[in-house]
């Protein structure tokens, strides 16, 4: 099942003119605060309606301002999980998730059984959402929305209030989603590591259009697109686990170069997705020795883009997959760089910080 969307909005001091696709898996819509995300995400729900547009899902038309549809959005079959979770107060989780599935008089496509194991409720069902933490109300927002039986599942912001370690227990769960239901996932962020963790497609806004839009990886590994500044510039590349180490380090492989980071969950043979901070890449054109840094990723540079300031991106096609590196343009005079040349792109491996691995 797909989303096609195709919107336009004008309001005195902003016009939203949108079109991309959400295919199965998690499309994430990128960019800075006041791009637009929220906006489109809403109009695909039917929270707001557009001048004109059109909007398919799978092949049923939930909004067509040529042909004068607009379904109200308890018709369009969408799960929409919110930032702040919206339980029902006077609800115990239970009743809270039954709702979703009796609102749309449904009870057929996910059984409620299998998401309170996958989402981990069953120790929840009987409180109310005064006596849950931020991850349990988040948890059951997505239960919620799952059991409404839904054809999309809109996400808007949904780990944004969450603090550090709540959104790392979170995120694993969307992965579960991205992986397990073969749902087309709208989600809606401002974070590079979210990115790089959950997009299987990548959506940049930017003042309300498309700048962008692509696999993960494609997107995130393209140095001209940088919607929320140039520090969250980061190349996205997939490892498999291969080893835990006792002193408390993961050995991955990444297209037959060994890195290692900082012991990651899972077991051996498993799929790692990685974000390479640019800012963190330093670049050698001698394979270094004497080094303490412990992963060494040879390449082929294919370009060098000077930035506004006094640094450049340099591009390395890796075995790895495409890596950047941020560094000043002083080095790239003083090292001589230049497209086609050999490098060495090294990272420390605590700069690989736990949020940025994903399975
Ligand atoms: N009903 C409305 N009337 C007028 N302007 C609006 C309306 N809704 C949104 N806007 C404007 O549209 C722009 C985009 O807002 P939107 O919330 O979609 O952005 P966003 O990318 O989701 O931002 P954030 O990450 O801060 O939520 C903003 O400038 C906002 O003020």
């Amino acid at each position: 099942m797909t989303l096609a969307v195709q919107i336009q909005q004008k309001w005195p001091s902003f016009a939203l003119d949108v079109e991309f696709d959400a295919p199965p898996g998690i499309t994430v819509l990128f960019g800075r605060s006041g791009s637009g995300k929220t906006s489109a995400a809403n109009a695909v729900a039917g929270l707001m309606r557009p001048d004109t547009g059109r909007l398919v899902l799978g092949g049923r038309i939930l909004f067509d301002t040529a042909a004068g549809i607009s379904l109200p959005p308890h018709r369009r079959r969408i799960g929409y999980v919110f930032q702040d979770a919206r339980l029902f107060p006077h609800l115990t989780v239970r009743q809270n998730l039954t709702y979703g599935r009796w609102f749309a008089g449904r009870d057929d496509d996910i059984e409620m059984d299998r998401v309170v194991e996958m989402l981990g409720l069953a120790a929840l069902l009987t409180r109310r959402p005064s006596a849950l933490s931020g991850g349990e109300k988040s948890r059951v927002a997505i239960g919620r929305a799952l059991l409404s039986g839904p054809d999309l599942l809109i996400a808007d912001e949904p780990l944004a209030a969450l603090d550090e370690p709540r959104k790392a227990e979170i995120l694993p769960y969307f992965e579960w989603l991205r992986d397990e239901t073969g749902l087309p996932i709208l989600y809606v962020s401002h974070s590079v590591t979210e990115v790089a963790r959950l997009a299987t497609t990548v959506v940049v806004l930017e003042a309300g259009r498309v700048i962008r839009q692509g696999d993960a990886a494609e997107v995130l590994g393209d140095p001209t697109v940088t919607p929320t500044g140039i520090r969250d510039v980061g190349a996205l590349i997939t490892a498999r686990l291969v080893a835990h180490h006792s002193d408390g380090l993961s050995e991955l492989d990444a297209g037959g170069i060994p890195l290692i980071l900082p012991q990651i969950s899972g077991s051996l043979g498993r799929e790692v997705r990685l974000r390479l901070p640019a800012q963190d890449m330093i670049l050698s054109r001698a394979r270094p020795e004497g080094l303490s840094a412990l992963n060494v990723i040879p390449g082929t540079i294919i370009s060098i883009r000077d930035g506004e300031g006094p640094g450049a991106l340099v591009v390395l096609e890796t075995a790895a997959g495409r890596v950047l590196s941020r560094i000043t343009r002083r080095s790239v005079a003083a090292m001589g760089l230049a497209s086609g040349m050999t490098c060495y792109a090294i990272v420390k491996t605590v700069a690989i910080a736990a949020p940025d691995a994903g399975g």
